[in-house]
């Protein structure tokens, strides 16, 4: 990165995006989330060697979404090890997050952690190990930023009333044995977890291993060994924006993950994390503004890994 300072570029890139704001719309296919205000902007960079900088909303809690699915699959990586790619691949899907056409073709296996299918695939793998996965991930992310993390209960409960699709690829997950619990049980603890909340400044603490070759400076700890961060941050490359993962790639150049609560997590490795909110999305269920203001980070600070 350039010696620019990191509360200057901040300060730049919350003027860049204010063009983008209208462009997108909060999901409202979990009614809960449609009642955020597009408005909401919030930004936080944590970087390894201790600095902390953030603007706007950027203490605001909000709904991690599918960003929870990277703190799960972290968790069942660390339990179960490599036998988790029995039950899931690592190849981007091409397919928006919740669709079940390939998962059909492909005889129940995901193509990658990170779409619905295999999120709910690692689930039913955490409920080996805990009655409640969706607790084990909350206290997994509040260890790594060193806070007590909640699940909102209102908007577990929209999202368990409305997700038949959810509900249809766990039953075909079932039916070709990806999955071994009951589908319901698993949608209703997938739904829970998504329903995580945290704030910018709490998602780029928890993300930091990831930056720091596994390593938490916020838990000190040795989170993930240093081939494994790099793993993860390579499926985060290719599989972390679902559909537009390609378009994300060639506008920000940093492994990174979306949930359509309108955060988005890149990792700057060896350096630093970069957490944005914004609830407007675009048509694949990515923030609208997040993008923006981390295409902007990453053009004024020079930090593409590509
Ligand atoms: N892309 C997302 O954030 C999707 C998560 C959402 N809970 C769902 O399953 O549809």
């Amino acid at each position: 990165m350039k010696a620019l300072s990191i509360p200057d570029v901040l300060a730049e890139v919350a003027v860049l995006v204010k063009p983008h704001f209208g462009k997108g719309k909060p999901a409202d296919y979990i009614p809960q989330l449609a009642s955020v205000p597009g408005t909401k902007f919030g930004m936080a960079v944590r970087t390894v060697d201790g600095g902390e900088h953030v603007i706007g909303d950027a203490d605001e809690a909000f709904s991690l979404q599918s960003i929870t699915k990277v703190l799960a699959l972290g968790l069942a990586l660390n339990r179960i090890g490599d036998e988790i790619w029995t039950r899931v691949g690592k190849e981007p899907s091409g397919t928006p997050f919740n669709h079940l056409s390939l998962l059909e073709a492909e005889r129940g296996v995901p193509r990658n952690p990170f779409i619905n299918a295999g999120a709910l695939a690692v689930t039913d793998v955490l409920m080996n190990v805990t009655r409640d996965p969706a607790a084990l991930v909350r206290d997994f992310g509040g260890f790594l930023c060193g806070e007590r993390l909640e699940i909102d209960p209102a908007v577990a409960a929209s999202e368990l009333a409305h997700a038949w699709q959810n509900r249809a690829i766990a039953s075909l997950m079932r039916g070709q044995g990806t999955i071994e619990h009951e589908p319901e049980a698993v949608v209703a603890a997938y739904s829970r977890q998504c329903a995580i909340t945290m704030s910018c400044r709490q998602l780029a603490r928890a993300f930091l291993p990831l930056a720091a070759g596994g390593f938490s400076p916020v838990a000190e700890e040795t989170i993930f060994p240093d081939r494994l961060t790099r793993r993860l941050n390579a499926l985060l490359l290719t599989c972390g924006i679902y559909d537009s993962v390609g378009n994300f790639a060639y506008r920000v150049g940093l492994p990174a993950k979306s949930g359509v609560g309108g955060g988005v997590v890149a990792v700057v490795p060896g350096k630093a994390t970069v957490a944005v909110w914004s609830p407007e999305l675009d048509r694949f269920g990515t923030s609208v503004v997040g993008t923006a203001a981390l295409e902007a980070f990453s053009q004024i600070t020079n930090c593409s890994v590509l």
